[in-house]
């Protein structure tokens, strides 16, 4: 990068599960982890939202700390950079804040080190960090992404013909990943597994065909989290038995919570905000939409070779 030229990188938030879709389905949402870079003497990242002032400024930054290891791990050392960072992901909601700063750290190692990867060698990547390729793969595709992660291998469909409106439902307190994993089974049974995939396929069928309705009955049947997780999001019960009274076709917990997302069908959004504002006073309802591009990078970058 050649001193004055900027590089942005604007990723997408994401929801995980959709109900029964776990650690597999991802939708991409229209919130924005932004950063603008600029070539410097040493790392420094200025956060231009108060949520991110409690993370470090330097290389100890967890966006900057996955670029150096994802270019180390292509033999790239990368010319340290001045970073502005934003963000409206709130952050250990469930709204797939850490996979979009992996792949904005993903991205910035590619732009910086031009490592020329493939958006599949960064979903290869970005699954391995995050563990699981549902919310990666929604920040890096855009649109729902149908993923599945075996191993070292990784693969995956998006569709992007699909549009949804939801009502992310947030509380004030966060949940981080690893305690709401922490109440889930270590096993099921072979008769709960195969419901539970039965479930989970109907769910994407549905989603495709467009029938709402049916899709909306499967995220309520989960067996995979949800009935595990209600124990500490005890408003997914309250939604599951209000938003549908309130025109809502769908509810299900977003990612590892505590977010709930009630999906509605277009012109209904305010009637059910409207609803159910009285019975969760404390909650931010926020109105979202699909993202449809993915992470994207701009701007003029010439490498150091
Ligand atoms: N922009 C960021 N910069 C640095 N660290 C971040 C950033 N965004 C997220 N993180 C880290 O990720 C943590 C949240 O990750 P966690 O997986 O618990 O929740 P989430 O990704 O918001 O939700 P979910 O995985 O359920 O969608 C934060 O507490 C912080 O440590
Ligand atoms: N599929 C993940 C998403 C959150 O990272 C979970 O539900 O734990």
């Amino acid at each position: 990068m050649n001193e004055g030229e900027m590089l942005f990188i604007k990723v997408p938030a994401s929801t995980a599960n959709l109900g029964p879709g776990f650690d597999s389905i991802g939708l991409a949402l229209n919130l924005y982890l932004t950063l603008e870079v600029v070539r410097s003497d040493c790392w420094e990242v200025i956060p231009l939202t108060d949520e991110l002032k409690e993370f470090p400024q330097d290389e100890r930054n967890f966006i900057v700390k996955t670029a150096i290891e994802v270019a180390e791990s292509f033999q790239t050392i990368l010319s340290p950079c001045e970073i502005k960072v934003a963000s409206n992901i709130p952050l250990a909601r469930g709204l797939g804040s850490s996979a979009s700063a992996i792949v904005a750290g993903i991205e910035l190692a590619d732009q910086v080190g031009d490592l020329r990867l493939t958006k599949q060698e960064k979903f290869e990547i970005a699954s391995k960090m995050e563990g699981h390729p549902d919310n990666v793969g929604a920040s890096l595709f855009g649109g729902l992404v149908i993923g599945c992660q075996l191993g070292e291998e990784v693969d995956a469909e998006t569709i992007h013909s699909i549009d949804l409106e939801v009502l992310a439902v947030i509380p004030e307190e966060e949940l981080l990943t690893k305690s709401s994993r922490g109440v889930l089974p270590s096993t099921l049974s072979f008769g709960e597994a195969v419901s539970a995939g039965a479930i989970s396929n109907l769910l994407v069928a549905a989603l495709l065909s467009g029938n709402l309705e049916l899709a909306g009955k499967m995220m309520k049947k989960d067996k995979y989290h949800q009935p595990y997780r209600k124990e500490l999001v005890p408003h997914l019960q309250i939604l599951e038995e209000q938003a549908y009274e309130l025109g809502a076709y769908g509810v299900a917990l977003s990612g590892a919570g505590p977010t709930v997302l009630c999906f509605v069908r277009p012109g209904e959004m305010n009637a059910l905000i409207e609803g159910l504002t009285p019975l969760l006073p404390e909650m931010c309802f926020l109105p979202l939409e699909i993202d449809k591009e993915g992470s994207l990078c701009t701007g003029a970058i010439v490498t150091d070779a």
